[in-house]
C-alpha cells in the first residue's frame, strides 16, 4: 500500500495537501487542472519533492530516507527518457545496470524485453530511427524490465494519436499486471482514465483527493471537475 499521511506542501504561493492511501496493485489515474499539483503529487513519490510535513509511505515505510534511485519506483515522462546517442537495447539495459555492463543472462533478459514489446529487430538502432510509438515501447520494455513495484506516468503518451494510444495503455496494463506494479497514471483524458485505471485520484483546490471509482466518478463529475472536463 501507498499511503500520504498528513503531507503538507508549498512550492512558492502553491500548496499541496495529500491524506490517502492506494492499494498495492492498484491501477490509479491522476486528473485535475493545469497547475493543480499533479506532477508535485507524483514527484513527492519519485523523491524528488520533499514534504514540508507529514510522511509518504510505502508497505509501510516512511520513503523520506531513500534518494530517488533507492526508492522502488520507475517513472515514465512524455519524453519517454530515452537517451539518443545509445541504441533501443542500451536505452532498455539501462534499466537493468545504468553502467551497461551487462552480463549475457542480462543480455538476454533485454532481449526478452524487447520481443515482449515487438521491437526484437530493432535493438541496435537509435531512438531516432523509430517511430513515436515505437519509442513508447522501448520505454516500456525498460519499465518492464526494472519491475520496480511502483510505476509512475507522467502523460507518457500525450504525443501518440488516439489508438496509439490506446495500444500502449492496454500493453502497460499488461506490462503492470505482469510485475504486480502499483501505477499512477496522470492524464488529461478522461477516456485514458477509464481504459486504464479503475480508480482516480483528482486534484482541485490544493488537494489530493482519495481514490474513487472511475465510472462513476466520470458519468457524474462533480462541479469541480466538470467544469475542468469540459463538460
Ligand atoms: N519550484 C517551484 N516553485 C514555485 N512553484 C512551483 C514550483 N514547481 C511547481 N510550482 C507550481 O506548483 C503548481 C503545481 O505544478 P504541477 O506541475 O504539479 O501541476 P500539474 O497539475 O502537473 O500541471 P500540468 O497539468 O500543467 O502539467 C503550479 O502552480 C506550479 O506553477
Amino acid at each position: 500500500m501507498l499511503e500520504f499521511r498528513g503531507v503538507r506542501l508549498a512550492l512558492g504561493d502553491f500548496r499541496l495537501s495529500a491524506d490517502l492511501t492506494v492499494g498495492t496493485g492498484a491501477r490509479v489515474a491522476v486528473i485535475g487542472p493545469s497547475g493543480s499539483g499533479k506532477s508535485t503529487l507524483l514527484g513527492l513519490i519519485s523523491g524528488f519533492l520533499v514534504p514540508d510535513q507529514g510522511q509518504v509511505l510505502w508497505q509501510g515505510r516512511d520513503l523520506a530516507p531513500l534518494s530517488p534511485g533507492q526508492r522502488p519506483v520507475s517513472v515514465l515522462f512524455q519524453d519517454q527518457n530515452l537517451f539518443p546517442h545509445l541504441s533501443v537495447g542500451q536505452n532498455v539495459g539501462l534499466g537493468l545496470r545504468p553502467d551497461l555492463r551487462l552480463s549475457p543472462a542480462e543480455r538476454e533478459r533485454v532481449a526478452g524485453a524487447l520481443a515482449r514489446v515487438g521491437l526484437q529487430d530493432m535493438a541496435d538502432r537509435r531512438p531516432a530511427q523509430l517511430s513515436g510509438g515505437q519509442q513508447s515501447r522501448v520505454a516500456l520494455a525498460r519499465v518492464l524490465l526494472r519491475a520496480r513495484p511502483l510505476l509512475l506516468l507522467d502523460e507518457p503518451f500525450g504525443a501518440l494519436g488516439p489508438a496509439l494510444k490506446d495500444e500502449m495503455l492496454d500493453l502497460l496494463a499488461e506490462i503492470a499486471g505482469q510485475t504486480d506494479a502499483t501505477v499512477l497514471m496522470v492524464t488529461h483524458d478522461p477516456d485514458d482514465a477509464r481504459r486504464f485505471a479503475p480508480e482516480t485520484i483528482v486534484i482541485h483546490d490544493g488537494r489530493a483527493e482519495p481514490p474513487v471509482p472511475t465510472g462513476p466518478l466520470l458519468d457524474d463529475p462533480p462541479p469541480d471537475l466538470k467544469a475542468y472536463l469540459g463538460g
